[in-house]
């Protein structure tokens, strides 16, 4: 297998976002937890997306697993890694960004990395530097209260330089607008000033498909779906890449009781909680007994039990910010949302245990949790629920077909649940 496209993603609902739009642009794709062990039997793909845990850890960890999934990526051929970052550039003044970016960055040998978290489909856009989330900046999206890196600064050159060991410069919009061989000119001016990193602002996908020639100059590349999708079209476009290979992923039905579970505090997803009550039977966790001990649990999977038989069942741990910090303000950040996120893994391995097959987890770390502790190996990408989520059919899993879509926290419509479960047949 020589890769076409390598990608490490610092989440595992980012990374299916991310292969999903690979798919969609026609690249065989396959979506690995963690560099895969030699024993996985993967299909001929023209992209893996090796899916870490590594958005909120500490910074050095996240640049050792990110090291090493590179090197396993270049070592089956791809010429080009795009770290894939969170859309609305999810990271704290000591990283994760920066300090994972320098690194990939020495050791691709790259004297400047391309920089965009832009997602034109899910409204995020970049112009002189400056992150928009649909018609407001970052500092006042929801995102300014997100529960474990709360964003306050919408000028992304600010926020990286101040992650990064390495200047950060700018590619601008009339920039980019005058084409490829004008953000070629600006990168070279950048990199004669010992600039190593650029961001570089995109508003549609047209700004995407000049980024992902460009890139394809390049290494190495960070950045969200919207940069995947350019790179993708620059390989389909320069012939490297078969255009509508992708490979057609088993449809036949699962089947069985489905599950929803949900992690995320954000407002897209408070909201499809809500519409859920509508559709399935919810059950709201009260995240002071979560972090008390296992009992809280214990009530969940019995709730469950004596409902699922009859239909899907919701369980969310989510509250409203002020509700959240309050909780961080008693227990400490971290420490809640590690006791929540392992609260929810263990439910879903109560539920899978009980003979749930189909699954939807909603929030990145969320997600993550329950995966590992599924021990699911790798997804390949079934239809799209909705932009940036797809339908995961998991590989390498010793209990038979399973299916999973693993939902960023702001990504999705209003009835998001009902529409998963829709396609999870
Ligand atoms: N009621 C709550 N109070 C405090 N923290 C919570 C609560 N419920 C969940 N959490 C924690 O908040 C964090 C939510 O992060 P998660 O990545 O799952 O969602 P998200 O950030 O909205 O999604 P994404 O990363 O995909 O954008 C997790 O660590 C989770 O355990
Ligand atoms: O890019 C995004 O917004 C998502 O794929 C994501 O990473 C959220 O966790």
């Amino acid at each position: 297998m020589k890769l076409s496209l390598g990608c490490i993603a610092d989440d595992y609902t980012g990374a299916s976002d991310l292969a999903n739009t690979l798919t969609r642009q026609g690249l065989r794709t396959v979506q690995t937890i963690g560099v895969p062990s030699d024993d996985l039997a993967l299909p001929e793909v023209d992209a893996v997306v090796v899916s870490l845990k590594s958005r909120s850890i500490e910074a050095d960890l996240a640049v050792t697993r990110s090291r090493a999934a590179e090197k396993w990526l270049r070592g089956r051929g791809a010429g080009h890694v795009l770290f894939k970052i969170c859309s609305t550039f999810d990271s704290t003044d000591v990283g994760n960004i920066g300090p994972v970016m320098d690194a990939l960055r020495a050791d691709s040998g790259d004297t400047i990395v391309l920089v965009t978290p832009a997602f034109p489909e899910t409204g995020r856009t970049v112009y002189m530097g400056n992150l928009f989330v649909g018609p407001v900046p970052l500092n006042e999206s929801p995102l300014k209260d997100h529960p474990l890196n709360p964003m306050h600064d919408s000028n992304l050159v600010r926020v990286l330089a101040r992650q990064s060991k390495t200047r950060v410069g700018l590619v601008d919009l009339a920039t980019l607008t005058r084409g490829a061989d004008a953000v070629r000119g600006r990168l070279a001016d950048l990199a004669a000033n010992d600039v190593g990193a650029a961001v570089i602002d995109a508003v549609f996908d047209r700004d995407l498909e000049t980024i992902g020639s460009v890139a394809l100059d390049h290494r190495l590349s960070v950045g969200a779906s919207g940069i995947g999708l350019g790179i993708a079209r620059a390989l389909v476009a320069s012939g490297k890449v078969k255009a509508g290979a992708a490979a057609t992923v088993s449809e036949s039905a699962v089947g069985g009781p489905a599950a929803c579970l949900a992690g995320s505090c954000s407002q897209a997803t408070l909201q499809q909680i809500a519409n859920a009550e509508k559709t399935m039977a919810v059950l709201h966790l009260d995240p002071e007994q979560v972090i008390a001990g296992p009992d809280e649990v214990r009530r969940a999977l019995a709730w469950s039990g004596e409902r699922i038989s009859r239909g899907p069942v919701l369980i969310a741990s989510s509250s409203t910010p002020d509700q959240v910090q309050a909780l961080q303000s008693r227990h400490g950040r971290d420490a809640a949302g590690h006791a929540i996120e392992q609260a929810m893994a263990d439910i879903a391995e109560g539920l899978v245990r009980s003979g749930v097959r189909r699954l939807v987890v909603a929030g990145g770390e969320t997600s993550g949790a329950v995966v590992d502790r599924l021990r699911i190996p790798g997804f390949l990408v079934g239809a799209e629920i909705a932009a940036g989520v797809p339908v995961l059919r998991a590989v390498g899993v010793k209990d038979g077909a399973m299916l999973l879509a693993l939902k960023s926290g702001n990504f999705g419509g209003a009835e998001f649940f009902s529409d998963a479960l829709k396609l999870m047949r």
